[in-house]
């Protein structure tokens, strides 16, 4: 970090955003393969969200990465910037009394723990999107497993790059069994019970 530096207190802060909004601010942090059903899954909650009036926002991981780290690639020294700059970025989401979904694989449990350990504690909910490999490969919405497979992509994760699953996330969604809906409204629900909304 550079040097003289100093941070500004503002006027205006998470709690004036949280009253203002009438709900609480925070990370929803979405985990799991390619395929697994991120993206849908958070897409349909913020729908939801969004419809009752809930200040959110999506970060995506395919849209992250033609902007903001349109630099970076798939390496793990990669991964783990991707991870903290989405971090940094949903940090802020959240301190402005945002409710902000994340849809990114993030393989690496260190990484996660990072975003965990950055935010007030509480403020973040860890969700795996559980779902077979040899299911996330028939579905394959991307045709990116079986590039994989042919070689074409090296370190595809799942296949020949790690993916750690969350051993204490707040919430598991089994996405081969429940569908969208189901899962989307199993993530409301928890928010409800832990009074966000
Ligand atoms: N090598 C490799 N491994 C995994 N995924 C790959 C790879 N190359 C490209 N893609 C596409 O990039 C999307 C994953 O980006 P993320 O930013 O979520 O990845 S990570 O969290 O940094 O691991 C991922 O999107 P999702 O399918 O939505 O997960 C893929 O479309
Ligand atoms: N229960 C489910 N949850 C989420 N996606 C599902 C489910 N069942 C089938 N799918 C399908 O699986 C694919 C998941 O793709 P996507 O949401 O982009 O996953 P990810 O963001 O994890 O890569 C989509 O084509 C979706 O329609």
């Amino acid at each position: 970090m550079s040097e003289n530096l100093t941070w500004h207190e503002t006027s205006v802060g998470n709690e004036d955003y949280r009253r203002k909004n009438g709900h609480q601010s925070g990370v929803l942090w979405f985990t799991g393969l390619s395929g697994s059903g991120k993206s849908s899954i958070a897409n349909q909650l913020n729908k939801v969200l969004y419809e009752k009036g809930i200040q959110s926002y999506l970060l995506d991981g395919d849209n992250v990465r033609h902007g903001l780290n349109a630099d970076l690639g798939f390496s793990e020294e990669d991964r783990e910037e991707n991870i903290r700059r989405i971090g940094e970025v949903a940090k802020l989401f959240a301190d402005s009394g945002t409710i902000v979904l994340t849809a990114f694989i993030s393989p690496y449990q260190k990484d996660r723990d990072l975003v965990r350990a950055s935010v007030q504690a509480g403020d973040f909910i860890e969700i795996h999107v559980d779902c077979p490999v040899e299911e996330c490969e028939t579905r394959d919405p991307k045709g990116l497993y079986k590039k994989a497979r042919n070689g074409e992509i090296k370190g595809f994760t799942g296949i020949d790059a790690p993916y750690e699953a969350p051993p204490k996330p707040e919430l598991v969604l089994d996405s081969k069994t429940h569908d969208v809906e189901s899962c989307a409204e199993q993530v409301w629900k928890l928010l409800q019970k832990k009074n966000w909304v």
